[in-house]
């Protein structure tokens, strides 16, 4: 599979590439990113986007926030680099991995306290690119366990866009369709077109095509259709943030299809590293879901398809309940109600 890394350093580790996703899928265009504040532009705005990607932008952004830093004493420097998080960490709420990496980050720097200026911004840049290492090794595992789950010439669905792009690997809940596809499973994928931003459409529709997966796009409202039609033996979807019961944030239609799938009696599959597992986080309600512009819904992409002047409600995601989910599968195996219980048993 060819791996697209959505979020790098460049060669001399001044500049982050970041492959901006909302010009997909009519242009593949990477832009460099040097300020802080382009870095939170890129995520406010969904240039990066999935979960982990944003986890590994943010490491990088707050590297480059402090890189040039003139702090002469650790204080200093220390006071530099929390403004850099707390700026990033206010791009976007739902994604615990943005925290989860930025936290990460600044853990690093205390543990360093000891050391020269210099040093520590070393140290942080090794962390940085740790994240991104772990972050493919882990898309690896969850593919191999998913697809565990899985036989050849299924019907899969998935909602939003968990793949390559969204990570730095082969995916979350597209990793194992990547995966069956190396060993000729030869998968039906269906894609939600995942209104209103059609994450689903623009990017999981293009990168199943551009590796020769069998990808079919549907409206978000024929998911019931298409189960009840048994075109779908199993739903895969990515999470932005799973409290420690088990219920799932991830993008807005998300509990929908599980609540489908459930009727239909279609397994239900939430895919993502631990990273994403907030064990602070007791339950779905205590969730922050980003909320976003009206515009995204009436002129998504340059056509007026409301009219502006009424009112409009655009929450990002929603959270599945953990009754509807069949198992999550992490890098460290796959987890099965009682999730409250299980979970816990991953840390
Ligand atoms: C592996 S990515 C998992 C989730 O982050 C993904 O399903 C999702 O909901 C992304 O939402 P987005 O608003 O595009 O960042």
């Amino acid at each position: 599979m060819n791996i697209i890394v959505p979020a790098k350093l460049n060669e001399a580790k001044d500049k982050m590439i970041l492959l901006d996703q909302t010009l997909l899928p009519i242009e593949t265009k990477y832009v460099e990113i040097v300020k802080v504040e382009d870095t939170w532009e890129a995520i406010k705005k969904l240039r990066v986007r999935g979960a982990p990607a944003i986890g590994v932008a943010a490491g990088f952004g707050v590297y480059l926030g402090v890189k040039d830093s003139m702090a002469k004493t650790y204080d200093e420097f220390y006071k530099e680099f929390k403004e850099a998080k707390d700026y990033l960490a206010s791009s976007r709420p739902t994604a615990v991995n943005l925290f989860w990496a930025l936290d990460r980050m600044e853990r690093r720097l205390i543990e360093e306290k000891d050391k020269s200026i210099l040093e520590i911004k070393e140290c942080l840049l090794e962390e940085s690119e740790e994240i991104l290492k772990e972050d493919q090794e882990m898309c690896k595992k969850i593919s191999e366990y998913g697809l565990s789950l899985l036989k050849p010439e299924m019907g899969l669905l998935t909602h939003c866009n968990a793949g390559g792009i969204a990570t730095s690997g082969y995916g979350t809940a597209l990793g194992p369709m990547y995966l069956g596809q190396e060993k000729g499973y030869n998968f039906k994928v269906f894609s939600d077109e995942t209104r209103p931003l059609n994450q689903g459409s623009r990017l999981t529709a293009w990168e199943l095509n551009e590796a020769g997966i069998d990808v079919t796009v549907i409206c978000d409202n024929m998911a019931s259709i298409v189960m009840k039609q048994g075109k779908i033996n199993a739903v895969l979807v990515g999470c932005d943030r799973v409290a420690a019961n088990g219920d799932t944030a991830n993008k807005i239609g998300t509990s929908g299809v599980a609540i489908l799938a459930k009727e239909y009696g279609i397994p239900f599959y939430v895919l993502g590293p631990t990273s994403t597992i907030d064990m602070d986080t007791p339950t779905g309600d205590d969730i922050n879901i980003e909320l976003r512009e009206s515009k995204e819904i009436y002129n998504g992409f340059g056509k007026v398809t409301a009219p502006p002047q009424v009112k409009f409600y655009n929450p990002a995601f929603d959270v599945t309940d953990n009754k509807y989910i069949t198992a999550i599968i992490t890098e460290k195996g796959i987890v099965e109600p009682p999730f409250e219980e299980n979970l816990k048993k991953l840390f």
